[in-house]
């Protein structure tokens, strides 16, 4: 997160850190006790090694009540993702587990009706990502508020030029931002998660290039479908 601050500690319950050999790799969060939504790409570059889910947590490595790191049972990439572009970039992690819930831990709703948050709306991302251009990683969970900015002008010729598909929105990227990292966290609006960070590498900060969420509601019935034939 750049431009952001700390997090108030445990406010966003639902925030996972997704970890391979205790080391943060991308955000998630829990969508239902056994189920973490992510983005794909977060999987690429990991050799078909399988990740650990941290919940409860504030800080990565303190030691803190309720912060409990679960396996994982089963690691689902949506079937349109691919390394060649932003498309349909969400994974959904089945924790081995249902999560312990409790004021740490924490479902978060996602949105379900397919309509375009209006720009302009201030909405609020969260992560473990680079808080510096120096890509330095922190400790503790950041934050930052951002405004949504219509598709239309995500996708100006100089922006996004015509790569922003209406399964896809924008946030305004001008200093305040997120980065490396932070990908597969939820933008949260009006406190339901309407979008999910997308991984594939991009400039951090710079308003020419504003941030790319993959928007949930257009994929609620695959999502779904997963958790309902996968349930335990
Ligand atoms: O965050 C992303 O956009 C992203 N996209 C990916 C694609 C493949 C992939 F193997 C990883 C990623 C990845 N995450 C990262 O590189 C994480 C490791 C780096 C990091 C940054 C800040 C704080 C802690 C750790």
């Amino acid at each position: 997160i750049l431009g952001g601050y700390e997090a108030k500690p445990h406010l966003r319950p639902y925030m996972a850190s997704l970890q391979l050999d205790g080391q943060h790799i991308c955000g998630g969060f829990l969508i239902a006790e056994q189920w973490v939504l992510s983005a794909a790409h977060c999987t690429e570059e990991t050799d078909g090694k399988v990740f650990q889910v941290l919940l409860g947590a504030h800080s990565l490595t303190e030691p803190e009540p309720h912060k409990r790191l679960y396996r994982v049972r089963a690691q689902i990439p949506h079937p349109g993702s691919n390394i060649h572009n932003n498309k349909d970039d969400l994974l959904l992690l089945q924790l081995e587990e249902k999560a312990e819930l409790n004021a740490h831990v924490q479902v978060l709703p996602f949105q379900r009706e397919d309509r375009d948050v209006a720009a302009d709306t201030v909405c609020e991302v969260a992560g473990w990502g680079t808080i510096s251009h120096s890509g330095h990683r922190p400790d503790k969970l950041y934050q930052v508020e951002r405004p949504v900015i219509s598709r239309d002008v995500c996708n100006h010729r100089t922006r996004h030029d015509r790569t922003i598909t209406e399964k896809m929105m924008c946030t305004d990227s001008r200093r305040k931002d997120t980065c490396k990292g932070d990908s597969g966290g939820p933008l949260v609006c009006n406190g339901v998660a309407e979008g999910v960070v997308t991984a594939g590498s991009r400039v951090c900060g710079n308003y020419k290039k504003p941030a790319i969420y993959t928007r949930i509601a257009p994929y609620v019935a695959w999502i779904d479908s997963v958790m309902a034939s996968a349930a335990g």
